[in-house]
């Protein structure tokens, strides 16, 4: 955790969730209500099929809603793609850019997932920007390295703490049961704020930054414990509200 940052516990529903789970996202609005989410913010981004009706259950309940990707531009001839100010036009309050898996099954460059932070600011929505190594490139040191030219290419000049939350997310340990050890994220995570701190002054010490890649129930107390880690990105463990709102509630005693 860091001091004076509130937390930000939020789910990545991936390609994942049909009407059906919206009695998932109804149980997560409704569990999250209470002091706790005073001290901790809570976000689900499920696919944009789900996004205004996702919203629209969350009217009463400090759940906040996102989408997981968005295009750079505010409109025009996109097939398929969806806009920062659509999502905002659902209510939607965040989007995820630069997740691995649109780095990888879009070819997404840091300069485009920068781009698309630049169009969620316009849209006042707050930018969800994922980085992280591969296997191989912790495998051969090159860890901090990546890292450090990811975040310097994928957030825009213009961040502030506000509208800006940064995801670490090891590839390696993304779907696989596999988590860094609390030391490498500590290292990570410690790298990073230094590098935010380089660049934005203060703005850098007060910008959330998430841990995300296998973080369960079982495991998240001790992540979320590690300085500099100022929430989770959930995939797997989000799609059952029980899960998320275990994880959720680790901050009981985190903050108490
Ligand atoms: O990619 C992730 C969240 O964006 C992490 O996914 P898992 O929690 O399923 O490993």
């Amino acid at each position: 955790m860091t001091p004076d940052v509130r937390p930000l516990v939020a789910g990545n529903w991936k390609m994942n969730g049909t009407r059906a789970s919206l009695d998932q996202i109804k149980a997560i609005a409704e569990g999250v209500q209470g002091p706790l989410s005073e001290k901790v913010e809570t976000l689900i981004c499920p696919p944009a099929t789900l996004l205004y009706v996702a919203t629209a259950l969350c009217t009463d309940s400090p759940l906040q809603i996102g989408a997981q990707d968005c295009h750079q531009n505010a409109s025009g001839a996109h097939t398929g793609d969806l806009s920062a100010e659509m999502i905002a036009d659902c209510f939607g309050t965040h989007v995820i850019v630069g997740h691995s898996e649109r780095r990888t099954d879009h070819a997404e460059t840091d300069h485009l997932v920068r781009a698309k932070a630049e169009a969620a600011y316009a849209a006042d929505l707050t930018a969800v920007i994922c980085i992280g190594e591969t296997a191989d490139e912790r495998k051969s040191g090159q860890t901090l390295d990546i890292l450090k030219r990811q975040l310097a290419g994928s957030v825009p000049d213009g961040a502030t703490a506000e509208r800006t939350v940064i995801a670490y997310e090891p590839v390696w340990a993304i779907g696989t049961g596999l988590t860094p050890t609390v030391a490498d994220v500590a290292e990570a995570h410690a790298f990073l704020r230094a590098e935010l701190i380089k660049r934005f002054g203060d703005v850098g010490k007060k910008m959330r930054l998430l841990y995300g890649g296998s973080v369960k129930p079982s495991n998240a107390k001790e992540l979320m414990a590690v300085d500099n880690v100022d929430g989770a990105l959930i995939g797997g463990a989000s799609l059952k509200a029980a899960d998320f709102l275990a994880i959720y509630q680790v901050y009981e005693e985190l903050t108490a």
